[in-house]
């Protein structure tokens, strides 16, 4: 059984601050700065350019990789780190329309995350008219799995409302139909357990800033199924996708493996900090950060409902339907959630009317969620935002 108090004393919280936005961005695990410093002085600072090889700074996108493999449930060796979400959302969707050659459509949901949909506008311009991006309402993607989509790209867990698509059963279900699947974990990976290779998924990805802790800008990571993985054609192709990038040849040829999806550089210091993040997963288990999760949840919503008439939950109440977040309508939204801020408790605002709250049980306990819905319903029932000392202190977050 995880020992959650362990775990919440392996991360730095500002005092006073109860953080319910790690669903966006994790917050320091203690053990980075060290790490970095490490990184930095030991290796950047005496080893110089021999530390691509001598600190093994090369081999970490995958050795990080199958650590975040083991949370998502993929085969070892089947996923890399490097470049942002975005990015690999575009090359996993460029690979996966090469693979349906016949056909045109990428199909995906409203509630997306709007950098996802940009990115499949994007390529299907690139590609040429014929390419369509077809976003239906989340409830209709399993009936419009039509023989004209070549990809199926959705985020497991929607971004505004927590709400979680069923994985397996769309995964089957667009097999069946001759599609290929991308499947964005952003809102997944250490949040609830994934299992790729059990839902027998074509392509997924996902970020790492959210709630695998590392940091501002951290990599995003990338799995191709190994039924895949050696004839995929990456359209990124960067030299550290090649299969000898040091031999400088002038043609590219694809690396073996999930090395091919790597495109440049990988940023050390980026991984370093995940790297100390990752540790704080020996101490944990992601079966027991989910139950933990839902119960939090429930908890959050059971107080909020009861003292804060004004706010309509939006996210499932059913917790197994859900991630680990819980989202409410309130038409003063954005202001109260200014205020409630200016008080020490951190969620965000996500338009046209919802206030998002991330519920992560590595370092958010009962007693955290007990006070939110405290300082929740003080804001609320006494409209805090309207008074002065509030609208002078308020920030934009
Ligand atoms: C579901 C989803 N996809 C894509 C992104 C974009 O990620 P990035 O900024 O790393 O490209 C985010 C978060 O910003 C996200 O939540
Ligand atoms: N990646 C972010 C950033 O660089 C700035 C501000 C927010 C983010 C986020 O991650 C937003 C997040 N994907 C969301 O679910 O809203």
């Amino acid at each position: 059984m995880t020992d959650f108090a362990a775990t919440k004393a392996m991360f730095h919280l500002p005092d006073d601050a109860t953080y319910l936005d790690g669903n966006s961005l994790g917050p320091l695990p203690k053990a980075a700065p060290k790490r970095l410093a490490r990184t930095m002085q030991d290796e950047w600072g005496e080893m110089l350019i021999t530390g691509w090889n001598k600190a093994g700074w090369m081999g970490m996108p995958t050795e990080i990789g199958d650590r975040i493999g083991k949370l998502i449930g993929a085969e070892p060796g089947h996923v890399v780190l490097g470049d942002t979400l975005s990015i690999k959302v575009y090359q996993a969707l460029a690979s996966a329309l090469e693979m349906n050659p016949k056909r045109r459509v990428i199909l995906s949901d409203n509630g997306n995350f709007p950098s996802d949909l940009y990115m499949a506008e994007g390529l299907c311009k690139t590609l040429g008219s014929d390419f369509e991006l077809r976003t239906v309402k989340p409830e209709d993607v399993e009936n419009s799995l039509s023989s004209d989509v070549a990809v199926l790209m959705l985020t497991e867990v929607d971004y505004r409302t927590g709400r979680l698509h069923d994985m397996n059963a769309l995964t089957a279900e667009a097999q069946a139909h001759g599609i290929i699947t991308v499947w964005d974990l952003a809102h997944s990976a250490g949040a609830l357990p994934v299992d790729v290779a059990g839902a027998n998924a074509d392509f997924a990805v996902g970020c790492t800033y959210k709630y695998l802790n590392s940091g501002p800008g951290g990599p995003a990571f990338i799995y191709v199924a190994p039924r895949h993985v050696n004839k995929v054609r990456p359209a990124l192709s960067g030299w550290l996708g090649h299969e000898a990038p040091f031999e400088f040849d002038l043609s590219y040829r694809p690396g073996s493996g999930i090395e091919r999806m790597r495109v440049g550089t990988p940023p050390i210091l980026q991984l370093a900090a995940l790297e100390a993040a990752m540790d704080v997963w020996d101490s944990a288990n992601i079966h027991d950060v989910r139950a933990q999760s839902i119960k939090l949840c429930d908890q959050f919503i059971a107080g909020v409902e009861a003292s804060c008439p004004e706010l309509t939950l939006a996210s499932p109440r059913d917790g197994t339907a859900r991630g680990s977040q819980v989202s409410f309508r309130f038409e003063n939204g954005y202001a109260a959630m200014q205020a409630l801020i200016v008080r020490g408790v951190i969620g965000d605002f996500r338009a046209p009317d919802i206030m998002r709250f991330g519920f992560t049980p590595l370092y958010i306990d009962e007693a955290d969620v007990a006070r939110a819905v405290d300082v929740l319903t003080d804001v609320t029932m006494n409209r805090l935002w309207d008074t002065p000392e509030y609208k002078m202190r308020a920030r934009v977050t």
